[in-house]
């Protein structure tokens, strides 16, 4: 299995890093635009195999996609991170082009590739891989609520007093500070419904703490996430690389599901070998449904300013 995942930046060395550490991969390639780094990031990281105990083998390239030839699956971490006080949404200027290049580099060298969108603003970007490349849908995926839920589940433990391992919980929607939509009313600790355990007013603290988690790590680092966003790739890496039919919510093109269309944006799906496998369509409430209805016209609104 070959995984090519292109900026090796905070996010890109970050997701190779556990990719490796998980072991299921027999290659990795960083590539990225700056001369050396990714070549760099994938000589420290390969001084860790021994240390972490892993086999898999990373390169590093700048800018040959050539090194990149015949992967499976292939991310994309390319592009400008926010700083504080901004939206995702204003990255779209600089990151919409560079995903367009990049999308069509790593098709020309790997025609059968699945492609992970991490990008920001990521629904938006993933929407353009769609309309840019001709690739399939089930081999577009956007990257976004897996990271949110693991927030989700965080904040949940926290409110809860309760281990992480206790609570189970799921961030559909947009992925930006107003269109994520945490669905608190499906939220469980040990299968348990968590409004037998949290007041109102402190589940909808979760909520709003969840919806602004990316923005939050923004202010406090400078610069966005890496450690979670890292992870919740590696973790869609590896349900599809290991052909698990494991359950996230990914930015998919939806065509009518949840009744919406022509965007992509965040809902279950099933992880496989052959990328989405299934979108899953679970049954909300209607305030639920009025939350999807509006964060779907919000990426719309974003969608709307991008030139083909
Ligand atoms: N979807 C999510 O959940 C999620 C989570 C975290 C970050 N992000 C987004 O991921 C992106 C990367 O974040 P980061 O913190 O890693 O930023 P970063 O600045 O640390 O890394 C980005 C890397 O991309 C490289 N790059 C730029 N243009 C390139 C090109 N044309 N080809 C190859 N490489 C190129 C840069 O040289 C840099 O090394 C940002 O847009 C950020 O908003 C999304
Ligand atoms: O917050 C950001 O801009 C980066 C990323 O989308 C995140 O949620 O961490």
């Amino acid at each position: 299995m070959k995984i090519t995942v292109v900026g090796a930046g905070a996010v890109g060395a970050s997701c190779a890093e556990y990719i490796a550490m998980k072991n299921f991969a027999s290659e990795v390639v960083l590539l990225d635009i700056k001369e050396g780094y990714a070549e760099g990031k994938a000589m420290d990281l390969m001084q860790t195999a021994s240390l972490n105990g892993f086999d898999t083998k990373i390169t590093g390239s700048t800018s040959d996609y050539s090194k990149t030839a015949g992967s499976d699956i292939a991310v994309i971490t390319s592009g400008i991170p926010r700083k504080p006080g901004m939206t995702r949404e204003e990255l779209i200027g600089i990151n919409a082009g560079i995903v367009k290049t990049v999308s069509s580099s790593l098709i020309e060298h790997s025609p059968n590739v699945i492609l992970i969108v991490v990008s920001n603003p990521m629904d938006t970007m993933t929407y353009l891989v769609h309309k840019t490349t001709g690739l399939p849908k089930h081999k577009i995926i956007g990257m976004g609520g897996a990271l949110d839920s693991a927030r989700f589940k965080y904040r949940l433990a926290e409110a809860l007093e309760a281990p992480i391992s206790d609570v189970d919980g799921m961030v559909i929607g947009g992925h930006s500070d107003k269109g994520m939509v945490p669905l608190i009313g499906h939220a469980t600790r040990n299968s348990v419904k968590v409004s037998e355990f949290l007041a109102e007013n402190r589940m909808q603290q979760v909520v709003e703490d969840t919806k602004v988690g990316g923005a939050t790590l923004t202010k406090l680092l400078g610069t966005s996430a890496w450690y979670a966003p890292g992870a919740a790739v590696s973790g869609l890496v590896q349900a599809i690389a290991c052909d698990q039919k494991k359950m996230f919510p990914c930015s998919t093109l939806l065509e009518g599901e949840y009744g919406l269309e022509d965007l992509c944006i965040g809902v279950p799906v099933l992880l496989g070998r052959n990328g989405i496998e299934k979108v899953v369509e679970i049954e909300l409430s209607d305030a639920e449904k009025a939350k999807m209805q509006e964060s779907a016209e919000g990426v719309k609104k974003t969608n709307g300013l991008l030139q083909f």
